[in-house]
């Protein structure tokens, strides 16, 4: 009996799986080319959409105990390439519905922090990642992801693979002969046959053959077009066609048909006799009532002038909890960059916050976390928009402010990315860029700021520009991005800051827009500063509706040494982050 299991975790740059899974082992000579982000809610609704929604109860069970293959898509809800490859998918999995028997269609959020662990155990780094059950599908960076052509990847999967893995309900794929059909003529059977005549690099009759899966009383082969004296004497002129024998053994070209697979298919399903066949539906365990901890369910208003703790500590919650913690073991680069990171957030972070505490190792272990996200500056109108991505802006730019406010914050950090004086004023940036190329899980958007990086970012010379660096190519990725699927209608992606929230920034030089660069960096210092930060919904309230709370921790925190990493009295950055004794350079 063929057993469906997952893959085997992947060895990456150094990166050590260190809990390996009696799963099947992925085409070795393939990397996986992954895409995007993370966060919030679901892109897929179980019931409504024509695929199967995975959760970390049922994918074991579903994989383990399947008769069919499956392909599954593990995505990230407010990912933006997922949003915009969730049309395609949900298509592609009414397109194959019909395939069921032989190979399935699910998805699983790796954004659902109930699922991350087990998008860990599978070794799911960016979304979407698209794995089949015994195989990988991989769609090579910029590669065409037309329904058509996953439609084929599964296809050649379903057929490349020996007789003995391939899932039991899956006809034979490859082509008959011309004997194989003259055998079959003029004799009684009990169904009906049907082959459709193609050249050699068709899809069509395979397509047929799955259509037809499912249906009784007939059986789909395909032939090549190579035997011309053959094709001739069954009057066939061109290709594909559709040739079909009766259970009486008579049999005939079925004329009057578009060469079409949609043609072909329907036709063979409405032939008396042939019928759909009554299949048990799949058993899977009913999802556990858990709390969803990361579904928006009430707006939170929200002054956009304002930066809300709440968003910053969410968005470090998901990047330590869910993005960071689908590594299984930070060694090498990944983990110099991680403390690096933590370095730098625990110089330059905001003075005495919640936020700040949390960059102890104390914390990432879990301790101390918030319990769920909560976005507030970062809500989106529908939960998958918005979110994580937003939260990571917003502290990478809160960092380049803090940094730029308190300079000597960043004194004796020479060793942190092993730069020059020079380079060091770009430190914020340096680290940003190694975070967003080791662990960002967007692996699209990745590339795209590592082509601004290379282009720019070794001529920042001073904490300043760092700031404006990071706002002006914020503005290019806005500008990219703007109309496209993941802008929220709430938020349309502008040119920020707009003039209604900083009309200083804005000039007009004979007739054509102008930044004036001195006023945006004076607002960024401002909008991005401590004292901007408010700390209404953040979890510590007890009622989040109550301002006067927030604000009082705002006043117990404005008591706090001003400029803990420049006096002292911040030890963080001292504090050493627990090290596998066996193995110093294992996180
Ligand atoms: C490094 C990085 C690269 C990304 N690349 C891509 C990509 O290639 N494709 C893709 O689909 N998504 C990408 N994203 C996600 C995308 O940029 C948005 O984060 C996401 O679409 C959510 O948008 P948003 O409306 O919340 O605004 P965001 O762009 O996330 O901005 C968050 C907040 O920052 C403030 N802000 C806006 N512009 C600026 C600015 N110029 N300077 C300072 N503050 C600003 C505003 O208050 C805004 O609400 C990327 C995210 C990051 C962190």
């Amino acid at each position: 009996r063929h057993r469906c299991s997952s893959g085997t975790p992947r060895r990456r740059g150094g990166r050590r799986a260190l809990l390996p899974l009696p799963l099947p082992v992925p085409f070795p000579a393939l990397l996986p080319v992954l895409l995007a982000a993370a966060t919030t809610a679901r892109l897929y609704r179980p019931g409504h959409d024509p695929l199967t929604v995975l959760t970390a109860d049922s994918v074991r069970p579903a994989l383990l105990n399947s008769s069919a293959a499956w392909v599954v898509q593990f995505y990230s809800s407010s990912c933006g390439h997922c949003i915009a490859f969730a049309p395609t998918w949900r298509a592609l999995a009414g397109d194959v519905k019909d395939w069921d028997s032989a190979i399935r269609v699910g998805v699983l959020d790796c954004g659902e922090e109930g699922n991350y662990e087990t998008c860990k155990e599978y070794g799911i780094h960016y979304y979407p990642t698209f794995r089949g059950c015994v195989f990988w599908i991989l769609f090579p960076a910029g590669a065409d992801r037309e329904l058509q052509t996953v439609r084929q990847m599964m296809i050649d999967f379903l057929q490349n693979h020996s007789k003995e893995v391939r899932p039991p309900a899956c006809p034979p794929l490859d082509p008959v002969s011309s004997s194989d059909i003259t055998s079959l003529f003029d004799k009684n059977s009990h169904h009906y046959t049907a082959i459709v005549f193609e050249s050699n690099s068709s899809y069509v009759g395979r397509e047929v053959i799955l259509d037809l899966v499912q249906y009784e009383n007939i059986v789909v082969r395909r032939a090549l077009n190579f035997d011309k004296p053959f094709l001739e004497k069954l009057g066939i002129t061109s290709v594909p066609s559709c040739y079909l024998i009766q259970p009486n053994g008579s049999h005939g070209l079925i004329n009057n048909l578009k060469p079409l697979r949609s043609f072909f298919s329907s036709y063979l399903k409405s032939l008396p006799g042939v019928r759909k066949k009554l299949l048990l539906p799949l058993q899977l365990p009913a999802p556990e009532n858990k709390e969803e901890s990361t579904e928006i369910k009430v707006w939170k208003e929200f002054d956009k002038s304002r930066l809300y703790m709440a968003d910053l500590e969410s968005g470090l919650h998901f990047l330590l909890r869910v993005e960071l913690a689908t590594h299984k073991a930070l060694e090498g680069a990944e983990l110099k960059t991680f403390k690096d990171f933590v370095t730098i957030s625990a110089k330059v972070g905001t003075s005495g916050s919640t936020y700040l505490k949390y960059i102890s190792f104390f914390q990432i272990s879990g301790i101390f976390l918030t319990k769920k996200v909560q976005w507030v500056g970062c809500q989106g109108s529908r939960p998958e928009l918005r979110g994580y991505s937003c939260s990571l802006w917003k502290l990478f730019h809160t960092l380049t402010v803090q940094a730029a406010l308190r300079p000597k914050a960043l004194q004796n950090t020479g060793d942190c990315s092993g730069h020059s004086e020079p380079a060091r004023k770009a430190i914020v940036l340096q680290v940003m860029r190694r975070y967003i190329q080791h662990f960002f899980g967007c692996k699209a958007c990745a590339q795209h700021f590592e082509e601004m990086a290379k282009e720019s970012m070794d001529s920042v010379k001073s904490l300043d520009k760092a700031v404006l660096w990071l706002w002006e190519k914020h503005n290019v990725v806005n500008n990219r991005l703007a109309g496209d699927l993941t802008e929220d209608p709430k938020f349309p992606k502008v040119q920020w800051p707009t003039p209604d929230i900083c009309p200083a920034c804005h000039e007009e030089i004979k007739g054509l827009h102008s930044w004036n660069e001195d006023q945006v960096l004076q607002f960024l210092k401002s909008h991005y500063s401590s004292e901007n930060i408010l700390y209404k919904y953040t979890e510590s309230q007890t009622d989040s509706s109550d301002n006067e709370q927030g604000d009082m921790r705002e006043v117990q925190d404005k008591n706090l040494p001003k400029n803990p990493g420049e006096n002292g009295e911040n030890k963080l950055q001292d504090k050493e982050i627990p090290i596998d004794s066996a193995n110093p350079d294992k996180l």
